[in-house]
This record gives structure tokens, sequence and C-alpha cells, in this order.
């Protein structure tokens, strides 16, 4: 049982404006223990958390919030802010069913200003609502509050460009923690270095005074229309509280508080952790202990690492690309084998595809790893500097589909409806983990222009796996089962349910036939005829959003006029809305996606006359 007698003694977050600094500073304490203990029983970002505890405090404490708002950059800090702000009962259900989002989200609280979740939104937010406020005349204060991971995408400098230029009153708070979730990279970590010097006064402290920087008049921030304030020590209540009166009473337009943070503080096993404990499972407090789930299958993404590694093994000219996110897309195993190929452009997914376009035309054969969810950030990228031009860029899709507890914000649904449309792709999707080596291979060798595979988060299913990948035929898909009254054609790791549907459905009597698509585009249309002339029925199945994959074999078999001889077609995908969060299987199940749905499904195809005689054979 953990003990916060000062959080146990807030009856509202009001009461937070009134607490004398040493109170404040007890509820820091009691906020992080809060936090740890939470933490430890559902998971989820931790290290992000712990080092904005005083932050929170401090913002809660000198902001009349909620009328004046505070909008968390990335959101994946916020639990003590949600502690605080009147969910402090509901912090157990964190990121389950039904239960508080693990980001900022407007519909949970009015202390939630903005939802969040994708980086670098927060400034641009804030703009949005400090020149509404202008507009309207009110005079509220708004603060965002975004890392210096964040602050690596590109976004943040449009806002921070035309905040300047508008000189709305703004307060930007840079939580600069030198961590991403792995460590910052690029020159904008050596620019925050130099103004928030890593020598032991590394802080804005009276001795510090006289040893600051050149660079300590804000640099760049100053030159493009901000106050800068800082560096300070973003633990330091007797520093932040001050800093922060003066930052929303001092003179009008937008500034910059430089805070300095450690991610993790507080908690020795985080404090100590590569990752600063950036996204954990269950864990022990105590010992820190985290308590990983065994599976008798690799995850989806270290058989793509691995795979990687070993064609680029034996091709100097492949290269490996990530967006901030080493560790999340295995290339961190591709960056300790070839470190000299593999390049983490930062929270930059624009940057990352045309950077690896411009590979491309030196002849290399650039990898980009991007999560579903955050390839939408570089959709003209794709079309307008790879595509358009046939550069051979290959697309590793990881996290493709529902993934669970980090919700709607990153759920994989988008990328083959956004992408089947775009001229000169070549998607492909994998059905389990020994595809995606294939898919790797076929990837590596694919020269005429741009090619694309997704893969889910997750384990695989445990099939057997190849020593190594073997090139596909590209357009080619497969048939694994033959039935007669009903085909089913799936594109990606569904496939698993389908077998399993048809298995249930073969001691009915009703005999499906079912077939691995491999390709959204070019599609595998002498599979889709043959299907559709041998079956009274066809049913596509993918796990992406509608428009994706069904929609290109129903537009192909309109065209072909195989619409037209009675034959039934149904196309299975993600629902029109958002889904909440929830495990994977559960997310599935809601879609209707899983074996005894599509079961369901294909029994409603079946052909009638069939089904007497069935039930009696089946007796
Ligand atoms: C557009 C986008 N790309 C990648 C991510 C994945 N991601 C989540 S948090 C994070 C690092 C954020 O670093 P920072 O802003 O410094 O926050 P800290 O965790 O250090 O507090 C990344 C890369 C994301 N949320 N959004
Ligand atoms: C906050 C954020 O966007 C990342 O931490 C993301 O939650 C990672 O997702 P995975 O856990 O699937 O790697
Ligand atoms: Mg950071």
């Amino acid at each position: 049982m953990t003990v916060t007698p000062m959080l146990d003694r807030l009856t509202s977050p009001q009461d937070i404006r009134r607490l004398s600094p040493a109170d404040l500073a007890e509820l820091a304490e009691d906020v992080r223990v809060a936090t740890i203990d939470a933490v430890s029983r559902t998971g989820g970002h931790l290290g992000a958390g712990l080092g904005v505890v005083e932050l929170t405090v401090a913002l809660h404490h000198v902001f009349d919030t909620p009328r004046s708002k505070i909008i968390w950059d990335v959101g994946h800090q916020c639990y003590p802010h949600k502690i605080l702000t009147g969910r402090r009962d509901r912090i157990h259900t964190l990121r389950q069913k039904d239960g508080l989002s693990g980001f900022t989200r407007r519909a949970e609280s009015e202390y939630d200003p903005f939802g969040a979740a994708h980086a670098s939104t927060s400034i641009s937010a804030g703009l949005g609502f400090a020149v509404g406020r202008d507009l309207a005349g009110d005079d509220f204060s708004v603060v965002c509050v975004i890392g210096d991971g964040a602050l690596s995408g590109g976004m943040a400098y449009e806002a921070i460009n035309n905040a300047g230029a508008l000189g709305s009153r703004l307060i930007v708070v840079l939580n600069d923690n030198e961590m991403s979730i792995s460590p910052s990279v690029g020159a904008l970590t050596t620019f925050l270095a130099r103004l928030a010097p890593t020598h032991p006064d590394r802080l804005l402290t009276p001795s510090a005074e006289r040893a600051r920087s050149p660079l300590a008049d804000g640099g760049l921030f100053v030159d493009l229309g901000f106050r800068y304030v800082g560096p300070i020590d973003g633990h330091d209540l007797d520093r932040l509280v001050p800093v922060l009166v003066e930052a929303r009473d001092g003179p009008p337009g937008p500034v910059l508080v430089h805070v300095v943070t450690e991610k993790g503080k507080g908690y020795q096993p985080a404090e100590t952790a590569a990752d600063r404990y950036h996204g954990v499972v269950k864990f022990d407090v105590g010992s820190g202990v985290q308590v990983k789930t065994k599976s008798n299958a690799p995850s989806y993404t270290k058989v793509f690492a691995e795979s990687l590694v070993a064609e680029a093994m034996d091709d100097p000219r492949i290269v490996a690309i990530t967006a901030a996110m080493p560790t999340g897309t295995g290339l961190d195993l591709f960056a300790r084998t070839l470190p000299e190929r593999c390049f983490d452009v930062g929270i930059a997914e624009q940057h990352a595809v045309t950077f690896a376009a411009g590979l491309a035309c030196q002849g290399l054969k650039p990898f980009v790893a991007i999560y579903s969810t955050f390839l939408q950030r570089a959709y003209d990228q794709i079309i307008h500097d790879v595509a358009l031009q046939g550069l051979p860029v290959r697309f590793a899709i990881d996290r493709a589909g529902l993934v669970g507890a980090d919700g709607p914000t990153h759920v994989g649904a988008f990328d083959v409806a956004s992408l089947a449309c775009v001229p000169g792709m070549v998607l492909m999707a994998a059905a389990d983990e020994a595809e995606l080596v294939h898919m790797v291979a076929t990837a590596a060798a694919y020269e005429d222009g741009p090619i694309a595979f997704r893969y889910p988060r997750g384990d695989g299913t445990g099939v057997d796996m190849p020593a190594r990948g073997e090139v596909l035929p590209i357009g080619k898909g497969r048939v694994l089962r033959e039935g007669a009254d009903v085909a089913v054609l799936s594109y990606g790791t569904r496939l698993s349910e389908a077998l399993a549907a048809a298995d249930l459905l073969a001691a009915e009597g009703i005999s499906v036939t079912v077939a691995d698509a491999r390709f959204a585009k070019p599609l595998d249309t002498a599979l889709i005829a043959d299907l559709s002339t041998r079956h009274r029925a066809l049913l596509t199945l993918e796990d992406g959003a509608s428009g994706g994959f069904g929609a290109h074999v129903l537009q192909w078999m309109a065209g072909e006029g195989l619409l037209d001889q009675g034959l039934k077609v149904r196309t299975l995908a993600l629902p029109d809305r958002f889904q909440a969060q929830d495990s994977p299987a559960g997310m599935y199940r809601e879609a209707g996606l899983d074996a005894e749905t599509i079961a369901d499904r294909i029994r409603e195809l079946a052909p009638a006359e069939g089904a007497a005689q069935r039930r009696s054979s089946v007796g």
C-alpha cells in the first residue's frame, strides 16, 4: 500500500494552488510514488512521467487550470497530470478496455485541452488556443510542454516560426532530458547541450550565471521571436515556481522556458536503464524487474531486423533509416552490426522518407522502418518524392493493424488504403513471421520502384522459419487450403483466423478455400479470377481500414465483369470508426475479424442447397 498523505489530502486540483512550497515538494514525492505504483500494476510509459513530476505540480500550482491550458506533447508523460486532475481513482485502469487513455484526451477530462500521442503537435495546438483566446478577448494562459525528442519534429518549427511572428502570449516549456525513446539525436541535441552545458552546475544557478554559454541568450529561439528563460533545474520547485510565474506575468509574446530534467527521475531502476523505462510492462516496484510474458515465437520486429541484417551482410547497398524508433523497429540490432549504414533521423518521418529517396538516387537500397501510424506523417513524401520518381525505397511498416493498449492514436489501419492507390507502389503483407523473412528478401531484390511490406506488433505464430529469405514472385498469392463452397482471400496475418474458421466450418460440412494474397498491389488477378469462377462466394479479409485490399479486389473484379455472374462477394476490414483501446485480441473481436465472426460471415455465404444435406451428414 503506497503512503501518499499530501496527495490524499487534495480534494480538488484547485487545492494545489494554495499549497506552500514545502507542501508542494511533499505533494511531488507523493505523486511520484503513486505513479510508480500505478504503472507497476498496469504497465505503460513510466520514465517520461517521472521526469516531469515536479514540473506538473508547479504548472498546476502556478496556472489556473483548467481555465488555463496545459498541452502535453506526445502525452505519454501525462500520468502525474492525470493523478493530479481528478483521475487518481481510475489510474489503475490505464490503457485498458474502458479505462483511462495512456495519452491526453479531450473526451476524458477538461484538464486535457488537446489530445496527443503523435509527437511535435503541442506548439501548433497551443498557438491555436492562444490566438483563439486573443480573438475572444480572453486572458487565460496557454502552456505547451514539449520534450527535446518531440522538438526534433519539423512541425514544432513550423509552429515556432508562426508563433514568433504572431507575437501571441504563449508559454513553451522545453523539457530537456537528453532522451527521446533512445538518447536524443541530431544537431539540436548539441545546440541544447550548449544552451545547457552538461558541466556540474549545468543549470541556471548563481554560480552558473558567470559560466553561461555564449548561446545563453537562447540562440535560435530568440532569433525566432521567443523570449528564452533558462536553463533551470526541472526538479527544483524553488526554481520552477518563480520562473513559471514570471513566464505567466512577464512581457507579452511567446516565451520558451528551458527546463533540464532526468527521465525516470526518482526511481533508480528507471534512472539507470538505457531507455530510462520509457515503456514498461508490469514490474516489481522493489526490484524494478519487469514481468515479461514468455512466447515460443519470435516477435515480428525481431524477425524483420535479423532478416534485414542477413540481407545487408550480403549486399553493401542496403542501408536502414529510423525516425527515433531504433528499439521499436529493431534497427538497434542493425545499428550494432552495421553502424555506418544505419541512420536515426529523430522524430522526423517526412525527412526520413525523402532522405531515403536521396539515398536511392545514389544507388543505395534504403529500408525505411516506420510504424504504420507514424508513416502517416510522410504521406506526401511517399507520393511526391518517391513514387512519382519511381525510386526504389523500401518501407518496413511495423505495428500494422490493431496495436492494443496504445489505442486509436497508434492503430496501424490506414497504410493499405492510403498506399494502394499510389501508382507504382508494390504492397505486401506478411501472413506470418516466415513470410516476413521472404518479404524482406523480396524488397531487397526489387529495384523497379517503391515497395512496402507490413507486419503487426507482437509475436509471430510459431511457424517453421526459413534459413534465408526467398524472393517472391511479385503480385503472386498462394492457396493454403482447397475447398468448394466459399473462398477466403486474406491479406496479412488474419490468415490464421481464416484457417481456424475453415476448420470450424469443415465440421459443419461447409468447405472453404483459403488463400493468402501476399500482395495488395499488384493484385494476383489470375488467383482472384480462379477463386471467383470456382466458388459461389468470395470473401476478402484484411486488418486494415476499408478502402484497402478488399476495395481494390472489388474494383478489379467489377472491371472484369466478375461481379455480373451471380458470385456473392463480401469484404471484411476494420470498422469505419476509431476503436477504443483494449487487448489486440479484444479489439479484433470487436472489429469482427476473429475466427468465430469470420466463420459466421462465411456461413451466411455458404450455398443454401447444401445446408440440409450438410446438417444430416454432420448428424
Ligand atoms: C510522430 C511520432 N513519431 C514517433 C513517436 C514515438 N515516440 C513516442 S515518445 C517518443 C520520444 C519523445 O521524446 P521527448 O519528446 O524528448 O519526450 P521524453 O520521453 O524524453 O519525455 C517517440 C519517438 C511519436 N509518438 N510520434
Ligand atoms: C508514446 C509512443 O508513441 C511510443 O512509446 C509507442 O507507444 C511505442 O509503441 P510500441 O510499444 O508498440 O513500441
Ligand atoms: Mg526527451
